[in-house]
This record gives C-alpha cells, sequence and structure tokens, in this order.
C-alpha cells in the first residue's frame, strides 16, 4: 500500500506565514491586516459565511493572487521571491475538480505526476485509486465517474502528489460520510509527516490539534 509521503523536515520557525494582509474584490475590503502563522504537523481550518473571502483568502496563500497589502511567507521568505521552489512544495485544491473529463482516473494521475515531475510507479498508482474505493474504476473516462468517485480520485492525487503544504477549497464536498472519514484521516497522516494543510469547510471537523480561523 502506498504512503501518503514521506516525512518533511521538521521546523520551529512557522513554514506558512501571512504578515498584515488585505484583499480588496471590487468595491469590498473582505479581511484586512490579517495575520496568520503555521507550523509543520498543523492544519488550518477557514470558516465563515458564503461571500466572506474564504476562497479569496486561499488564492493569496497560493500566490495565484497578491494581497493589496501585506505579504505571504514561505520559510521566512515572501513566496513571490521563490514562486517556483514554492509551487513545487504545494498542492492547490480548488472548487472545480481539476480532472481530464475525457482522461481516465489512472490517466489522470499520470498525467498530473508528469506535470509535477513526479516519479510514479504503475503499483503506487493503482493502490492510490483503491484506497480510496475506485478499484474497477480505474480506466473509465472520469466523465463517467460520480462528484464523489472524482474527488476521490483527487484523494488519490494527493496521496501521490508529495507536496507538503496542501491547501484545499471546500474538499468534503459531495463525499459521503465514509469518504469524509477517509480524508480526515488521510489529512492526519499528512500532518503526521511534518505536512501542512489550510482548508475552508462549512463542517466541522474531527482532527487533533486543528486550528481555526474564522473570516
Ligand atoms: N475578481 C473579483 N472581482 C470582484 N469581486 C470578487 C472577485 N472575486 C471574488 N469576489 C467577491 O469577493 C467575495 C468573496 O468571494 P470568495 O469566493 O472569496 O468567498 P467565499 O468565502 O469563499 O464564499 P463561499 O463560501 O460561497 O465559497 C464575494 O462577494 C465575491 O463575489
Amino acid at each position: 500500500m502506498t504512503t501518503t509521503n514521506s516525512s518533511f523536515p521538521a521546523s520551529t520557525t512557522a513554514a506558512l506565514e501571512a504578515r498584515n494582509i488585505t484583499c480588496v474584490r471590487g468595491e469590498r475590503t473582505l479581511f484586512s491586516g490579517l495575520d496568520l502563522e503555521l507550523f509543520v504537523g498543523q492544519c488550518l481550518h477557514i470558516r465563515g459565511e458564503n461571500g466572506v473571502g474564504k476562497t479569496s483568502l486561499l488564492r493569496l496563500l497560493t500566490g495565484l493572487a497578491s494581497p493589496d497589502c501585506g505579504e505571504v511567507l514561505w520559510y521566512g521568505q515572501p513566496i513571490k521571491k521563490q514562486e517556483s521552489e514554492y509551487h513545487s512544495k504545494l498542492l492547490f485544491l480548488g472548487h472545480r475538480d481539476a480532472l481530464k473529463e475525457d482522461l481516465s482516473a489512472i490517466e489522470n494521475l499520470r498525467m498530473y505526476a508528469a506535470i509535477d515531475g513526479i516519479t510514479l510507479s504503475e503499483q503506487d498508482a493503482f493502490a492510490s485509486l483503491w484506497r480510496f474505493g475506485l478499484k474497477g474504476r480505474e480506466d473509465l473516462p472520469v466523465n463517467c465517474l460520480s462528484a464523489g468517485q472524482k474527488k476521490r480520485v483527487l484523494m488519490a492525487r494527493m496521496l501521490t502528489r508529495r507536496a507538503q503544504l496542501w491547501i484545499l477549497d471546500e474538499p468534503f464536498n459531495a463525499l459521503d460520510t465514509h469518504a469524509v472519514g477517509e480524508l480526515q484521516a488521510l489529512i492526519v497522516e499528512h500532518l503526521q509527516g511534518n505536512g501542512l494543510v489550510v482548508l475552508t469547510s462549512h463542517q466541522s471537523l474531527a482532527i487533533s490539534g486543528l486550528r481555526v480561523l474564522d473570516l
């Protein structure tokens, strides 16, 4: 069976940090003066009502958008000054499934491994899909999978990507109760290997040591 990640290095300084960041969208200031620090092994749960700015904050943390004030740092250095290094450590799963619909689950994993520059063995690719209940569905085009099964392919991608920082927008959407438990277990495994996770969710989570940011 595939394991999540080989352990990432431990550190006593914050791995991910936002300093005094402000986000303006249209006429609205969604938040300002926001600080956060996240250490290896920690998961941050960003909560808040629809439209409050959770996805906007995630996009700032990924570097896909820039704050109107302040900065985001990775191990003390602004992410803007180390974009490719930072992105090699990051897995961002947004609202959309981000899967190629005409490719199969296994082809999607292989395609992402190639894009991410990761060697993914046949055995690990299949084992990761099987772990999330996709045995027998590996070769179906993704557009033949249900919404929850597509999410399970993405869980297999989380397992095989080997990125230290996971930024996940509403990762529990469309998952059944069993899969919610499996995803929480996957996150805990990642944290135990010195990974970090930032996620949004409208549901409460059973992850020990969880940190919460209410926007
Ligand atoms: N590019 C943009 N231009 C103008 N307004 C924007 C832009 N992007 C986001 N917004 C607005 O910013 C606000 C926050 O959006 P965001 O997607 O961050 O909310 P959210 O907290 O993730 O919401 P939800 O829980 O519904 O997913 C919304 O009112 C949205 O319409």
